[in-house]
């Protein structure tokens, strides 16, 4: 059998990680995992169960609780929190706002860290796994590690583009919480947000998804010839 292609996809908000990440997968038959959405699905739970998000020591202390479980086909990424399908209400700006604090206390990493080698372990074909510290910690083995970037305009007006009705809050606002969130996930302790020595950069501000795709899939390729 092939040895399986492991595709890390690390980035700051907006870059295009999710839709590319799922597109390649889709093309190769391989799985895919999200791991913004684990971290998401932690926050949404301690929110839900009146955690303290802004106290480390709490949070690290609740973080063995949830049952999370993440579905890998790109087609239909599926995450459900012991047992309830969450994939819509981790989306909402409350958490959204409440997620660098919660992805910063190590023990919330240690277990989802956990999982997400086990995602990756399990993908007979292989699986592309898209996150922050996916090149740098948690695969640092991957086939291939792309570090997407943008400019903040363009990221500010994709994640703009997807607010609506009364979560839209305007391109300023959004562009200086996205800022915001960039930051904490930059400067924390424990596995922070960075390119790997190895990744391959790819500036998506002046391409399509379609190109992304591309010439990620044309890496691949080249990796999975060596
Ligand atoms: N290359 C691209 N050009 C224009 N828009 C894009 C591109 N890649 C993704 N998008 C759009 O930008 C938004 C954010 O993309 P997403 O994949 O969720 O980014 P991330 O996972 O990095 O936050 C989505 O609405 C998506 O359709
Ligand atoms: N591997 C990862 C993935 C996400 N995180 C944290 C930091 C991010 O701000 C949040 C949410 O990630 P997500 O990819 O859903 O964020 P966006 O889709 O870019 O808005 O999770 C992380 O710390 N490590």
């Amino acid at each position: 059998m092939e040895t399986p292609v492991i595709v890390a996809i690390d980035g700051p908000s907006g870059t295009g990680k999710s839709s590319t990440s799922k597109a390649v997968a889709a093309k190769l038959g391989l799985a895919y995992l999200d791991t913004g959405a684990q971290y998401r699905a932690m926050t949404w739970w301690m929110l839900n169960n009146g955690v303290d998000v802004t106290d480390p020591a709490e949070v690290a202390l609740a973080a063995g609780k949830p049952q999370i479980v993440s579905g890998t086909d790109p087609a239909a990424p599926v995450i459900s929190v012991d047992g309830q399908d969450v994939s819509a209400p981790i989306r909402t700006q409350q958490v959204t706002s409440a997620v660098s604090a919660v992805s910063a206390v190590p023990e919330v990493r240690g277990r989802l860290v956990e999982l997400q080698r086990a995602a990756a372990a399990g993908a007979a074909r292989g699986i592309v796994v898209e996150g922050r510290d996916i090149g740098t910690t948690v695969l640092p083995d991957a086939t291939l590690k792309i570090y997407l970037t943008a400019s903040e305009e363009a990221r500010a007006a994709r994640r703009n583009g997807e607010l609506k009705g009364k979560e839209a809050v305007g391109l300023a606002a959004t562009r200086e919480a996205l800022a915001k969130r960039d930051a904490a996930d930059s400067g924390r302790r424990t596995s922070p947000l960075a390119k790997a020595d190895d990744a391959v950069e790819v500036d998506t501000t002046e391409l399509t998804l379609d190109q992304v795709v591309e010439r990620i899939v044309t890496l691949i390729g080249e990796r999975a010839a060596r």
